[in-house]
């Protein structure tokens, strides 16, 4: 069979942690699980299909552990176990089996999907063992199909009983990492304080199953408001811009892209009731002027939205210092909002913070792009959102497609919004606010031409607003 499935440098047991981590798999903080219970710790190791080199690092790690056991087939627990054990599968010519979930309403109504023979030994393949339930329902069903199971491969066990309860069963727990492993490497690489350490450890020792305990299986963290974000929030602005999205019932920021002043100011006074934020290019201005600030700023206070100025900074610290406060338009002195590429380094972030010392401004990384084509994914998103959560004083929050941290005091929000999805003749892409908000988790859409280009921005503005609200009230529910 063959070694292992292709990766650049096979990946260390503490390597995979730090990585699982970096990715957000493995959280750390106040959750509610379904279950009501409060825990420290939370793991979603779903996400891991939106990072396929450590998806590869996970099955050749589980596939490591199992090479020496006698089977004739995989089977993954649906669903996050099911493309790592098609990777392995496939890197290794093993056949697999999927277990149906619910048995088909037609036609065969079998549980079990594959070609298999009587008495054949199937492995189940899993991501998470809490108290070994969905395991042992897997075999279960494995079972009753004429399947034999022995063992099983876990890459956490999150030491509560599974592997007594499935040993209980006759099947052998084999797991590439434990609870205790993910603390001391984390805790080890500094990515975890003594404090959080010791509340998880005592969360594991007094959660513990019994083999013959029913236990609730799904759990997932509660989706918090924007008002109990806001009591969260360390940073005045972000603190400001929740509480105004609460008290207005409003997720939309209005990108007033046109090139008048007298024209962006009446826009602005139209859709101000329904807007949390409005967004300028002042660089895009024919006649921008101390006026033009004082009038926008009269309007913010006239509706009570913020002002997010889209400059985009992307030179080193000491440039940025002089665009940030200098120039014709002064930024530093009108503007809530900024943003920066992190392009250059945390030396951006540095520049601007140095000028922002005493003011009352929030800065944004763009961490994502909207435009087709772009670079901003993969490592180079991971590491501005390193950046961001690294520099809570200052950074509030993203420019992205999708949530990225889930620090509640980082707030996401995403341009390239539009009522029907599409893009336009210059690579714009543009999603729905059912889509960015209720199925990829961000927080604010930004609309431009949606808005100032309809025939009536003042129902265009209300009509996103309601759209981008109940996208929010459908996340909550
Ligand atoms: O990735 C990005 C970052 C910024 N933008 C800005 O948002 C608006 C979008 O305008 P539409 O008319 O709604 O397309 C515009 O100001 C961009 O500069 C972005 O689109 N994508």
């Amino acid at each position: 069979m063959a070694a292992s499935i292709m990766s650049c440098s096979p990946a260390t047991t503490e390597s995979l942690i730090i990585q699982l981590h970096s990715i957000d798999a493995v959280k750390f903080g106040d959750f509610t699980l379904k279950s009501g219970i409060q825990s420290p710790v939370y793991f979603d190791l779903r996400v891991m299909i939106s990072h396929p080199k450590v998806m590869v690092d996970v099955a050749n790690l589980l596939w490591g552990k199992i090479s020496s056991c006698n089977f004739k087939s995989l089977c993954g627990v649906p669903y996050t176990a099911l493309p790592i054990a098609t990777l392995m599968s496939a890197s290794h010519d093993v056949p697999m089996l999927i277990r149906r979930k619910e048995a088909k309403g037609y036609g065969t109504k079998k549980l079990i999907e594959g070609t298999f023979s009587e008495g054949d030994v199937c492995m189940i393949v899993e991501d998470v063992v809490s108290s070994g339930s969905s395991v042992l329902e897997t075999a279960e069903s494995l079972q009753a199909a004429g399947i034999r199971v022995t063992d099983a491969v876990v890459l956490l066990n999150r030491e509560q009983g599974g592997p007594e309860k499935l040993a209980a069963n006759n099947i052998k727990l084999h797991s590439i990492f434990t609870m205790n492993d993910v603390l001391s490497v984390l805790s080890s690489a500094g990515k975890m304080s003594p404090e959080m350490v010791d509340r998880v450890t005592k969360y594991i020792a007094e959660n513990k199953f019994k083999p013959d305990q029913q236990v609730p299986s799904a759990v997932k963290p509660k989706v918090l408001t924007y008002a109990e974000r806001a009591s969260q929030c360390t940073h005045s602005v972000s603190r400001r811009l929740l509480k105004i999205m609460e008290q207005k019932k409003t997720n939309l920021v209005l990108s007033a892209d046109v090139t008048k002043s007298k024209e962006l100011l009446d826009l602005v006074d139209k859709t101000g009731p329904h807007i949390c934020m409005v967004k300028t290019h002042a660089d895009t201005l024919d006649d921008f002027c101390d006026d033009f600030v004082e009038k926008l700023k009269q309007l913010s206070n006239k509706h009570n939205f913020l002002i997010f100025e889209d400059r985009k900074f992307a030179d080193i610290g000491n440039t940025v210092v002089h665009q940030f406060s200098g120039g014709v338009h002064r930024i530093s002195d009108w503007a809530d909002v900024i943003n920066a590429h992190t392009v250059p380094g945390a030396g951006v972030v540095q520049g601007l913070q140095k000028v922002a010392q005493g003011k009352d401004i929030g800065c944004l990384l763009i961490a994502e792009m909207s435009s087709a084509g772009n670079l901003a994914t993969g490592d180079y998103t991971q590491v501005t959102v390193k950046i961001a959560e690294e520099n809570p004083d200052f950074v509030i929050g993203f420019i992205c497609l999708s949530k990225l941290s889930s620090n509640p005091a980082l707030l996401h929000m995403t341009p390239g919004v539009q009522l029907k999805e599409g893009q336009d003749a210059l690579g714009q892409r543009y999603l729905t606010p059912q889509e960015v908000i209720s199925n990829r988790g961000s927080d604010i859409i930004i609309v431009g031409r949606g808005i100032y280009g309809a025939s009536d921005p003042t129902e265009a503005a209300r009509q996103f607003q309601i759209a981008g609200y109940d996208a929010y009230l459908a996340r909550l529910s």
